[in-house]
């Protein structure tokens, strides 16, 4: 009879055999479907974990396009999971703007219903996406946007300030930058002073310069968020730290119920979507109540209701701060790197701003409106370094491609920008900073530029990230000339650890003062 090792040591072997088989059969996907893909690992994928490397995972998905420039989409493997990455701009096109119905989400399984702190729009899906999207639409208008202008005016005083009282002539930008972006969102989005320009060191600054940091346990979560969605679903996995959430939404609790007792009002996101909320629900008419809006063949129409409540106000609100700094902080960032390292630039945008300026006592939300030469500066900058690397999408309805190739719902589709961005047959001499690329006559594909994505899901904040950063690159170089201090390791690579695109090396300026 089998001893009790021997059947131990059967089964395993058997579950390794099964698993490794499965793993095989898996990374034939591709393969039997006639699509040019790179050998996966076992188990692994493509995607070596970027920790183990010195890339970040977009440069990794950027080399495999470089692989195959002539075919319009590759396969990849994001562990077991088959991906497909598209670098065809028309295709691209038809993905996220013409054929949108068949992808409109990311593919996230977050439970909103259960955790509505963890509201997020980024992640949402279908008809509750839909519904938000609605809803939070109106914080980024026009009218909306030159209130908020005010309070980034003080900012920018103060972050003049700080660097005057520093009075260094070598510095590095970054704090600052963080400092007067983390205090520009804790403003428009809570409406509070985070005193971070003032006081670097403060709880408010330590926690919101840890919602991005990646560490081994964020890092398992967002494995498990994005490819092992019904594991993150049983275990409630959330996408945030549990110390960083609770720290922002205790603010935001707070935040609602002083305005609540005092009928206090301010122009900031927590106030719009007060008011939002006290317009009552929004009606989304859908067709299919098993497959929501996305069911268009069928006949009858249902009709649902959604309302906002004080959980989903602090969910955004909270959305808004996180992504409203780490994104602009390198992009302003790398946008002053690139003028120390081109002085006519430098020179050429600093010019136009004194233009602007001369018919103003200060800076209006018109005159940075007229500052087109700095927004194509701006442009350049997110093409060279666009904060996302990559656009996600999930197919939600079956789809053909034009050359027949069938694309079944469920299948995760990728839009490698790092790849499309840097590629000389749409940005000839794609390593040199040219803003004239972006010159108001230039004829760019509607898919060839896409820091902020495009379509009825693209970045709803774009408005208020481009203002942000012009104001703030202005309001410098107004005021300094910049050059690159000889301390700073060139050439610059990327950070792998990180989330969003961002140097790792310290960049180091010499700074003029502008008398
Ligand atoms: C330079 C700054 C920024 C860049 C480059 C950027 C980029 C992006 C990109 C690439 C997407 C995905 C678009 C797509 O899939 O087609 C996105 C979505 C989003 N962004 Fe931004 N973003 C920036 C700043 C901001 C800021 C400041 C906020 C909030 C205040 C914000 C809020 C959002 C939200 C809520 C979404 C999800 C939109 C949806 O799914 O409907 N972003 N952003």
């Amino acid at each position: 009879m089998m001893d009790l090792t021997s059947l131990l040591v059967s089964i395993t072997i058997s579950l390794v055999t099964f698993a490794v088989y499965k793993a095989w059969r898996k990374n034939r996907y591709w393969q039997e479907r006639g699509v040019p893909h790179r050998k996966p690992w076992l188990f692994l994928g493509n995607k070596i974990v970027p920790f183990l490397t010195k890339k970040t995972g977009g440069e990794l998905i950027a080399e495999m396009c470089k692989e195959f420039p002539n075919s319009p989409y590759i396969g990849g493997y994001d562990f077991m999971k088959p991906i497909l990455l598209i670098t065809d701009l028309d295709i691209i096109e038809n993905i996220l703007i013409k054929d949108f119905m068949h992808f409109t989400d990311r593919g996230f399984n977050v439970d909103f219903k259960n955790r509505p702190f963890d509201s997020n729009l980024f992640l949402m899906s279908g008809k509750h996406w839909r519904a938000v999207r609605h809803k939070l639409s109106p914080l980024f208008t026009t009218g909306k946007l030159r209130m908020m202008f005010d309070s980034m005016k003080q900012c920018g005083d103060q972050l003049v300030e700080q660097l005057e009282a520093a009075n260094r002539q070598e510095i590095e930008m970054k704090e600052y930058l963080r400092c007067f972006a983390v205090d520009v969102i804790g403003s428009c989005a809570f409406g509070i002073d985070a005193g971070t320009l003032a006081n670097p060191k403060n709880e408010f600054h330590k926690m919101a310069k840890k919602i991005f940091k990646l560490d081994l346990w964020q890092i398992i979560r967002l494995i498990l968020l994005t490819t092992f969605t019904p594991i993150a679903r049983l275990f409630n996995i959330s996408i945030n730290k549990r110390d960083v959430r609770k720290y922002f939404c205790n603010i935001i609790d707070e935040t609602l119920k002083y305005r609540r007792e005092t009928e206090f009002r301010r122009n900031d996101f927590v106030q719009m979507m007060m008011q939002l909320q006290s317009q009552g629900y929004v009606e989304i008419q859908t067709k299919d109540p098993a497959d929501y809006y996305l069911g268009m063949e069928q006949s009858t129409y249902t009709t649902w209701k959604y309302e906002m409540s004080d959980e989903e106000i602090t969910g955004h609100a909270f959305t808004f701060l996180s992504l409203g700094f780490d994104t602009l902080l390198h992009t302003m960032l790398f946008a002053l790197y690139e003028f120390a390292k081109n002085l006519e630039i430098q020179e050429k945008a600093r010019q136009e701003i004194l233009i602007e300026m001369k018919s103003t006592e200060t800076m209006t939300y018109q005159t940075l409106k007229e500052m087109t030469y700095l927004e194509q500066c701006v442009k350049e900058t997110l093409r060279k370094y666009p904060p996302a690397q990559v656009l996600i999408r999930v197919c939600t309805k079956d789809y053909t491609l034009p050359d027949g190739f069938k694309i079944q719902r469920g299948q995760r589709i990728m839009i490698p920008i790092i790849y499309l961005h840097v590629n000389p047959n749409i940005y000839p001499e794609p390593e040199r900073f040219q803003p004239e690329r972006f010159d108001p006559d230039s004829s760019l594909h509607s898919c060839a530029f896409l820091p902020f994505g495009n379509g009825p899901r693209i970045c709803i904040a774009m408005r208020f990230a481009m203002l942000e950063i012009k104001y703030c690159l202005a309001k410098l170089l107004m005021n300094y000339r910049f050059q690159i201090n000889n301390k700073t390791k060139e050439p610059l690579t990327l950070n792998p650890k990180a989330l969003l695109t961002e140097p790792n090396e310290n960049i180091i300026f010499n700074i003029t003062k502008i008398e």
